[in-house]
């Protein structure tokens, strides 16, 4: 699915005050794409995230995905977010299986469709466990089959591994770059954290804020899997640290 950004704006208008989140926004993303939003907060990138994903509608500008407008939410773009969105009461298997139900599928495909989505993120011994019985980087796991398994077009991922301790954090990183390598799905991936984004990204979308804007786009011409100490990635780091007018002699800042 190919998509493209034009002109976009967006105000949000609250209590009569024009609040300008988004200005002027240009973006073209090809089919399987691993973009990264990268920013400080307020710099609207799940701003970005929503109008593409239909959930706002740009105040000027357009959005077209294949061509048509975009003007609602599709079953065939999926979000996930930060808190992961499981549902307490079902199990691993129940949660993956929630997309899978409102596709009309009968019992047994869904069933088989969760399993294998299941396995790809490595929670086979734990299809029968509850959320609670689960650490914070396996639900994330779980809301990336669930993602997965509805064979969505777009992939929305807004700060998905913010709530994460660092280390698990790396882990999801090199598991979502396997999984995109499997399924090369188009995936829109919002992030504060440099580092996850030359990781992750084939090109990474710099934003900045007062107002919101893109102020530049970088391309990671980098193989997967990758390293995060090799010269090459920390060239490209340190472009990005540049970007954003941090890469100052004695000053070393790993977040923006
Ligand atoms: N529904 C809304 N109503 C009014 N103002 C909004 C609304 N949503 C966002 N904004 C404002 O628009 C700007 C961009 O917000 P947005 O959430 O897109 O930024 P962000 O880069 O995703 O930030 P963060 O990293 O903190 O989530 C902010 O100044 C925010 O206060």
């Amino acid at each position: 699915m190919y998509i493209q950004v034009k002109n976009v704006t967006k105000i949000y208008t609250q209590n009569a005050v024009n609040a300008k989140a988004l200005e002027d926004a240009n973006l073209e993303i090809k089919q399987g794409e691993f973009i990264c939003l990268l920013g400080p907060s307020g710099c609207g990138k799940t701003t970005l995230l929503n109008l593409i994903a239909g959930f706002e509608k740009p105040t000027e500008g357009e959005i077209l995905l294949d061509g048509q407008i975009v003007n609602e939410p599709s079953i065939k773009y999926v979000t996930i977010f930060q808190n992961y969105g499981l549902l307490p009461w079902r199990t691993v298997q129940g949660n993956v299986e929630l997309g899978l139900e409102s596709l009309g599928y009968d019992k047994a495909k869904i069933r088989k469709i969760a399993e294998e989505y299941i396995e790809l993120v490595g929670l086979s011994a734990f299809k029968k466990h509850h959320p609670y019985q689960l650490s914070g980087g396996m639900q994330q796991r779980v809301a990336i089959a669930r993602a997965l398994a509805v064979d969505p077009d777009i992939i929305f991922m807004d700060e998905p591994f913010g709530a994460l301790d660092a280390m698990t954090r790396m882990k999801m990183q090199d598991e979502i770059s396997g999984i995109w390598e499997k399924k090369k799905k188009t995936i829109l991936f919002v992030t504060h954290d440099i580092d996850e984004s030359v990781f992750l990204a084939d090109r990474i979308v710099i934003m900045t804020p007062h107002p919101g804007k893109i102020k530049s786009i970088i391309n990671v011409p980098l193989a997967r899997k990758r390293d995060r100490t090799h010269p090459d990635f920390l060239t490209i780091r340190d472009k990005v640290f540049a970007e954003f007018e941090m890469k100052e002699k004695n000053k070393i800042e790993y977040y923006i």
